[in-house]
């Protein structure tokens, strides 16, 4: 049996130990510090054990995955160092950074065991186990950082595990993956926050901002709800690479005042051309880039009982939705859903379907 240990079974920790519990030959055991936690694990059927002893959690184990906060890793780390764990062992983590702790774990004594770490490019603005999902890393990227110490087969035994994610894994440098990541994930969490507390100034003195707030402002906003806890950590451990970050960012903002001060519509228009290039250059379905899951927009008249028609009308085809939305509805206005799927399979079958049954579906 392949044990595989867990410490913190949040929205990644639980989203890993879905898509290895069950599978043949694995067992999953979930730790947390407090009782209430492991009773939640067990009762979602998120693992298969679970424990608020770390010694327990971690005797024994083929794999330990450490997916507490970034702040917390390296603690972690220190007490798994100090336990008797299982020859061979492989320790890796979720965290959001990877220099700190590759730098970290370099230093320590594992004695017989390993460490890796490691990073799934796909999330989402929720979290706690309640957010998890076994196909939350599907055809995402999951980066790992093994330094020249791990044997090949040490790392091929962690890639042969990981392939239980369906995602792409690939090698990374921790440093180039700070400096990366930090503009394509923790820049844009920034700019999201301080767009929404902006605004929310203003819905202070006039709730109308609130009100007219629509798909542009929800796409761009989505991720200024993420967990506050999390991104702190994220924030400050990456810290000197966000600060240059934003130095240019502060000049792309530069840019837009020079060009709106000097009314040049060629060089606005041009910036939006640049803009749109680079991102229609992007993969369309993979995941965490321009959707997270699989979705289409329906066209829907506004009268009551047209979500239900939609649902059954999938339903009775074997389609399974993963969520419905209203994203428009009001008076006399057509309103839209936004379907979304697991995989491209069920939303190509919806599309069909949905076309064959007369509704404008936009993908
Ligand atoms: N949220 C994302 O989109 C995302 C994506 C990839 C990686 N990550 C990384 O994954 C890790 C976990 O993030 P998450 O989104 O699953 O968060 P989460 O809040 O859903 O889960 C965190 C888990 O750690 C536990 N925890 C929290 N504080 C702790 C503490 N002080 N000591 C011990 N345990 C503690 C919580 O009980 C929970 O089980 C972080 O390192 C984060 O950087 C997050
Ligand atoms: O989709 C989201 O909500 C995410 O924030 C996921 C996201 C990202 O920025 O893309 C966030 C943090 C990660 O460490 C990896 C992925």
């Amino acid at each position: 049996m392949t044990k595989i240990a867990i410490f913190g079974v949040g929205l990644i920790g639980g989203s890993l130990a879905l898509c290895f519990k069950g599978k043949p030959g694995i067992t999953v055991v979930g730790h947390s510090n407090s009782p209430r936690s492991v009773e939640k694990y067990l009762k979602r059927q998120v693992v298969d054990d679970a424990t608020t002893s770390m010694e327990e959690a971690a005797a024994d184990a083929d794999f330990i995955f450490i997916c507490v906060p970034v702040g917390n890793l390296q603690e972690y780390l220190v007490k798994l160092s100090k336990l008797p764990l299982k020859p061979g062992c492989i320790i890796t983590d979720v965290g959001s950074t990877k220099a700190s702790i590759a730098s970290f774990a370099s230093k320590l004594d594992l004695q017989d065991a390993y460490f890796i770490g490691g990073h799934p490019m796909a999330g989402k603005e929720k979290s706690g186990v309640e957010a998890a999902t076994s196909h939350l890393y599907e055809n995402a990227f999951y980066v790992l950082t093994p330094d020249e110490s791990i044997p090949p087969e040490v790392y091929e035994r962690l890639t042969k595990l990981l392939q239980w994610t369906r995602a792409h894994l690939v090698k990374v440098d921790p440093k180039l993956h700070d400096d990366i990541v930090g503009a394509i994930s923790h820049l844009p969490h920034i700019i999201a926050v301080a767009l929404v507390n902006q605004i929310a100034r203003y819905n202070e003195k006039n709730e109308l901002y609130q009100n007219l707030a629509a798909g542009g402002f929800r796409d761009i906003t989505r991720i200024a709800s993420s967990d506050p806890v999390v991104w702190r950590d994220i924030l400050l451990d990456n810290r000197e690479v966000i600060l240059r970050l934003l130095e240019d960012w502060n000049e792309e903002i530069a840019s837009f005042i020079r060009l709106l001060k000097e009314k040049d519509g060629e060089g606005i228009a041009e910036q939006f051309r640049l803009s749109s290039e680079f991102r229609s250059a992007l993969p369309e379905r993979r995941k965490g880039v321009l959707t997270s899951v699989y979705e289409v927009y329906v066209d829907v008249p506004d009268h009551p009982g047209i979500i239900g028609q939609i649902a059954t009308l999938l339903g009775s085809h074997r389609i399974n939705l993963s969520n419905i939305q209203i994203i428009e509805s009001r008076e006399d206005i057509p309103g839209v859903l936004r379907l979304s799927f697991r995989d491209e399979y069920q939303m190509d079958k919806a599309i069909e379907l949905l076309a064959k049954e007369n509704y404008t579906v936009h993908v």
